[in-house]
């Protein structure tokens, strides 16, 4: 099975995400992509992080009509902060048939020579990258990559929790499902971004 892996904190899931994993099964020999959930990126601050479980069960929402696409709570027994690298050992030691490839967007692609332990991931897994504005893939580190053109929407989930905060709506920024669950449980509202 071939299996593209999108790591990130998904806090919260939204579409400009899953328009991204729909477009890598279409244009990929991927057949399933997991989304890998990280309780904490060793770039980023924590204080406006939603819990991991309810981060998970969010994802969960957003993709349960959709058998191409996984959850995946692998981090959350990890060590923090979440290493990709330390993932990637521990998925392949887990799932030794699967063929695994990280879908990452070019953005990420850029500073991944600041990552911990890089090389274990660029010498050993191919990488779909897809391009976002500003980003150009200039080196590439000698990893074996494949560079995709695919739609770009200009939202973040910094954006939608924004949006929270201020009591607007989030209507077609993230699936239904999760767009309900975020309200009933008051998510992202007393946060400070
Ligand atoms: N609108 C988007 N289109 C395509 N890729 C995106 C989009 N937003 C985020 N990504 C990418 O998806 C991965 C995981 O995203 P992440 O969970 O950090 O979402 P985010 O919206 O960038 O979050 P935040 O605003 O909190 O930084 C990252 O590699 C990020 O570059
Ligand atoms: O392994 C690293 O050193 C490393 C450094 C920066 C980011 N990452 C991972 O990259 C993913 C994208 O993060 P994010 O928060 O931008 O969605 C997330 O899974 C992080 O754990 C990993």
């Amino acid at each position: 099975m071939k299996t593209g892996l999108y790591f990130g904190s998904f806090n919260p899931i939204h579409i400009g995400h899953l328009i991204i994993a729909n477009h890598i099964l279409n244009e990929t020999a991927l057949q399933e992509i997991w989304f890998v959930i990280s309780p904490q990126n060793p770039f980023k601050v924590s204080s406006t992080l939603l819990n991991e479980y309810d981060r998970l069960f969010l994802v969960q929402r957003s993709i349960e009509n959709d058998p191409r696409l996984k959850a995946s709570d692998i981090e959350f027994s990890l060590s923090k902060p979440s290493y990709t690298s330390t993932t990637l050992a521990y998925l392949r030691e887990k799932y030794p048939t699967r063929e695994f490839s990280v879908v990452m967007g070019s953005d990420s692609f850029q500073n991944i020579s600041k990552w911990h332990n890089y090389r274990a991931i660029v010498d050993h897994y191919p990488i779909i990258i897809y391009l976002r504005p500003g980003f150009p893939v200039e080196n590439t580190v000698n990893a074996s990559i494949h560079i995709m053109q695919a739609p770009m929407l200009d939202i973040s989930a910094t954006h939608i929790r924004t949006l929270l905060k201020e009591g607007k709506s989030i209507k077609y920024l993230v699936p239904e499902a999760a767009e309900l669950e975020i309200i009933k449980s008051r998510f992202f509202k007393n946060q400070k971004k």
